[in-house]
C-alpha cells in the first residue's frame, strides 16, 4: 500500500459520448486534491469512433479486437504525453452495463497500458462492486466529495455531469468523509447527450446539437415527454445507474417530428429527468454545479435552470474545470484504490458497506 503522501496520478477516461478520451493529472493522497495538473483531450477519428460503436453492446468473450486496438492506441497517444505520473488510473471504454445482469463492460487492457507506459496501471474500477451486489456506477460522487471541500462548501451542494447519460451527486461537505452515513446521495439522472448526438446523426449527419442551435428553434412535444417520463426508471428509488441505450425508446417517441422539435424534445427530456432525480436528494442543494458537455448547451442550461429550484451554473464558476472533472476523478479513485481506501458506498452504488474496487497493474 502507498504512503498517505500526496502524489502525482494520471486520469484518463472516455465517456459514453464516443467523442474522445480525456486525461488530467492532479497530486492527490486519495482524500485531499493539494493541486491540478496539466490535461487534454484526443477525439476519436471518424473510423475509431465508428469501431467503438459497432463494439457496444458486447461482452468479454466475444470478438472485440479492433475495438481494444482503438483503446489501447488512443489511450498510449493520449497518455504518453504526460510526464511525471506516479500512477494512471485508466478507465476503459464502457461497451455495456446492465448490473444485475451480465454485469458491467469496460474494454481495455491494463497489463498491456501499464508495459506501455512502464507506470503501474489502475483498472476495472466497477467490477468488483457489481460482484458485490452494487450497481457500479457512477464512481465519480466520492472524488465530487473531495471537490467540494476543495471549493470550500459548507453547505449540501450537488454536482450533475450531463455527458453521454446524466449523473447527479448530492454532497454534504460537512461530513469527514465521502464514506460517511449522510454524505453522499449519486445515481444515474436519465439519458443525456447520447441519445440525442444519436438523432442528429441519424437525421442529419452531425456529431451532436452544438450550441442547441436546433432545439432552440424547436417545441417540446408535451406527450412525448409525459410518456417519457412514465418510464419506470423515473420513480425507481436510487441506487440506480444507465447503460448508454437504455433509452433508445426516446429515438421512437420523437420520430414524427421535425428535426427541431424532436432535438427540444429530446433536451427537455435529459432536463426533466434531472428535475425527476432531485426529488431523491436529502434536502434542497444550495446551488447544482454542472460538468460533462452538456452544459455548453444552452437550450439545455435553461431549462434545467427553469425546472431547479436552486441556481444551477456551469462548474467553472467555481475554479474548476467541467471538461476533465471524469478524468481527474479516475486519477484520484486510483490513489485511493492503491491505499485500499474505499471508492463506493451504499448511497452511491448501493453495494452494501463502503468498498474499494479496481485492480493494479504494474510494468515488469
Ligand atoms: N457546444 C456544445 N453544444 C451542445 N452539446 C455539446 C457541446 N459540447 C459538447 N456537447 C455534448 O457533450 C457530449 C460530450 O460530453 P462528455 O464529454 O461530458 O461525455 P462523456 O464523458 O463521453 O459521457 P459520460 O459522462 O456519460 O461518460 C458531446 O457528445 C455533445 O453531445
Ligand atoms: C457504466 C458507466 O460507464 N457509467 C458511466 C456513464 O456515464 C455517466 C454515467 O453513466 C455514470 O454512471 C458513469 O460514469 C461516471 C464517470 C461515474 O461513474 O461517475
Amino acid at each position: 500500500m502507498l504512503q498517505a503522501k500526496a502524489i502525482w496520478a494520471l486520469g484518463a477516461m472516455s465517456g459514453t459520448s464516443l467523442d474522445g478520451v480525456d486525461a488530467a493529472m492532479i497530486r492527490t493522497d486519495g482524500e485531499t486534491i493539494f493541486e491540478f495538473g496539466p490535461s487534454d483531450y484526443r477525439p476519436y477519428t471518424q473510423d475509431e469512433r465508428a469501431t467503438l460503436r459497432a463494439a457496444l453492446g458486447r461482452w468479454p468473450g466475444d470478438d472485440l479486437d479492433a475495438a481494444l486496438q482503438v483503446t489501447q492506441d488512443s489511450h498510449i497517444a493520449l497518455l504518453s504525453q504526460f510526464q511525471g505520473a506516479e500512477i494512471i488510473g485508466f478507465h476503459g471504454q464502457t461497451l455495456a452495463h446492465d448490473p444485475r445482469g451480465r454485469g458491467t463492460h469496460q474494454l481495455g487492457d491494463g497489463d498491456a497500458l501499464a508495459e506501455a507506459l512502464n507506470t503501474p496501471v489502475v483498472w476495472d474500477f466497477r467490477s468488483t462492486d457489481v460482484d458485490l451486489g452494487g450497481q457500479g456506477a457512477p464512481l465519480a460522487p466520492f472524488y465530487h466529495f473531495a471537490c467540494a471541500k476543495y471549493i470550500g462548501a459548507t453547505q449540501p451542494i450537488a454536482f450533475l455531469n450531463l455527458g453521454g447519460v446524466g449523473n447527479l451527486t448530492w454532497v454534504d461537505p460537512s461530513k469527514a468523509k465521502p464514506q460517511d452515513p449522510g454524505a453522499l446521495l449519486a445515481f444515474d439522472t436519465g439519458p443525456a447527450n447520447a441519445p440525442l448526438n444519436d438523432l442528429v446523426a441519424e437525421r442529419l449527419g452531425l456529431d451532436c446539437d452544438k450550441d442547441g442551435a436546433l432545439a432552440r428553434k424547436g417545441r417540446v412535444e408535451e406527450g412525448a415527454l409525459e410518456l417519457f417520463l412514465d418510464e419506470p426508471f423515473f420513480r425507481k428509488m436510487p441506487p440506480k445507474s444507465l447503460d448508454r441505450d437504455d433509452f433508445s425508446l426516446m429515438l421512437d417517441l420523437v420520430r414524427e417530428l421535425s428535426d427541431a422539435d424532436a432535438a427540444a424534445t429530446m433536451t427537455a427530456m435529459a432536463a426533466t429527468a434531472v428535475m425527476q432525480g432531485m426529488e431523491h436528494c436529502p434536502s434542497l442543494p444550495t446551488r447544482v454545479l454542472v460538468t460533462g458537455g452538456g452544459r455548453k448547451n444552452p437550450v439545455m442550461m435553461r431549462m434545467l435552470s427553469a425546472s431547479l429550484d436552486c441556481p444551477v451554473e456551469p462548474i467553472e464558476t467555481t475554479g474548476l474545470d467541467g471538461d476533465m472533472l471524469e478524468a481527474q476523478a479516475f486519477a484520484y479513485l486510483a490513489v485511493r484504490v492503491a491505499r485500499g481506501l474505499p471508492t463506493s458506498a451504499p448511497k452511491t452504488t448501493g453495494v452494501a458497506t463502503p468498498i474499494g474496487g479496481g485492480r493494479i497493474s504494474r510494468p515488469t
